[in-house]
């Protein structure tokens, strides 16, 4: 079994500890949880460390907190920054999963508010996602561009062990939910035509979202297995049958507006409210899903341990004050 021991802490001023609420002695955690949209927080305040930890990419989106949920030691990270200042384009992704592989994450829970784009994915319910198309460009989507060469199997993205751990807590929480699905990864930040969403649905996706890419592969080549549990939010540009909007169509209908045909094309104020209201349903998915992973769990090898070691050992810039403009004796100015 692939494994790797986290670097002691403050080597290089690499971990951080911020606030120290409990003695963390830098064990290793294995098992992280990615917040999407709507979570930004994990434990109660003042029963966690958080950790900033510097990384060969730069900054993650927030400290990471370490603490206990469910039973399970685990790490947190909000994808989008603890504000929601993260845009899902300009998400430091590597900088996020070299962090979490650092600490000793084998295991990574992922949450995504998804639209739905087919009929059978409609609001309200939960996804175990098993597939990604990947619509995004430009983004930084592989440790492997310089030094070490690989080249990551990728014909199921998504941890299998860990999304039938998911698919068997979903059940036993008497959820709705799909256990399969095909999500198709738009750059962002704007939402989707009509067109567009008509052709991912054509296409075979289900789903529709902003972050999946390059989250998931990323993990997979540090050796992190992950499932994914997305909530779906909106029916996207209208598509799918939604939940209308009666007040909407009503007015809409009484004013003879062509919109009158059109319910629930998403806004991020539509997904915001509706992520709210589900919190408690992800949040007891996400403790059950803790809850499951077996204790003995390793994610696949589907990258050399040794390619993965070369990558965890780039060094870490350790940066220095710049020193201001000085005036030397003598000197001409
Ligand atoms: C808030 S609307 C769009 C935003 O929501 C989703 O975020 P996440 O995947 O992190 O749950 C979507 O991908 C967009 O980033
Ligand atoms: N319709 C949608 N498109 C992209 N990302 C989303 N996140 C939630 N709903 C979404």
């Amino acid at each position: 079994m692939q494994d790797w021991t986290p670097r002691p802490p403050n080597e290089e001023h690499r971990v951080t500890e911020q606030t120290p609420a409990q003695p963390l002695a830098h064990a290793p955690v294995r098992i992280a949880v990615i917040g999407g949209s709507g979570l930004y927080r994990l434990f109660d305040a003042g029963t966690v460390s958080s950790l900033v930890v510097d990384t060969p990419y730069g900054p993650t989106s927030a400290p990471i907190t370490v603490g206990e949920r469910a039973g399970r030691r685990v790490a947190f990270l909000p994808r989008h920054g603890a504000g929601h200042t993260e845009a899902p384009h300009r998400i430091n992704y590597r900088a996020n999963i070299w962090a979490l592989a650092s600490l000793g994450v084998r295991a990574i829970i992922s949450s995504s508010a998804v639209g739905g784009v087919s009929p059978e994915y409609p609001p309200g319910l939960l996804v175990v996602t098993d597939q990604f198309i990947d619509r995004t460009s430009g983004r930084a989507d592989t440790f492997f561009d310089e030094g070490v060469v690989a080249h990551l199997a990728a014909a199921d993205p998504f941890d299998p062990v860990l999304r039938r751990t998911a698919i068997a807590a979903l059940g036993e929480l008497g959820e709705r939910f799909a256990p399969t699905g095909t999500v198709v990864v738009i750059q962002g930040p704007r939402f989707s035509t009509r067109a567009e969403s008509l052709w991912f649905r054509a296409a075979g996706a289900h789903i529709v979202n902003m972050t999946q890419y390059p989250e998931v592969v990323l993990a997979s080549e540090l050796g992190i297995g992950t499932v994914n549990l997305s909530f779906v939010t909106d029916a996207d540009a209208g598509l799918a049958p939604a939940e209308p909007d009666a007040d909407a169509v009503a007015s809409a209908l009484e004013a003879r507006l062509p919109e009158a045909t059109e319910t629930d094309a998403v806004t991020a104020e539509l997904v915001f409210a509706r992520l709210a209201a589900a919190q408690p349903r992800i949040l007891a998915a996400i403790d059950g899903i803790l809850r499951g992973i077996p204790a003995g769990y390793a994610p696949r090898t589907l990258i050399d341990p040794e390619l993965i070691r070369a990558v965890l050992d780039r060094p870490v810039p350790v940066l220095h004050p710049v020193p201001g403009p000085t005036t030397e004796p003598g000197s001409a100015r």
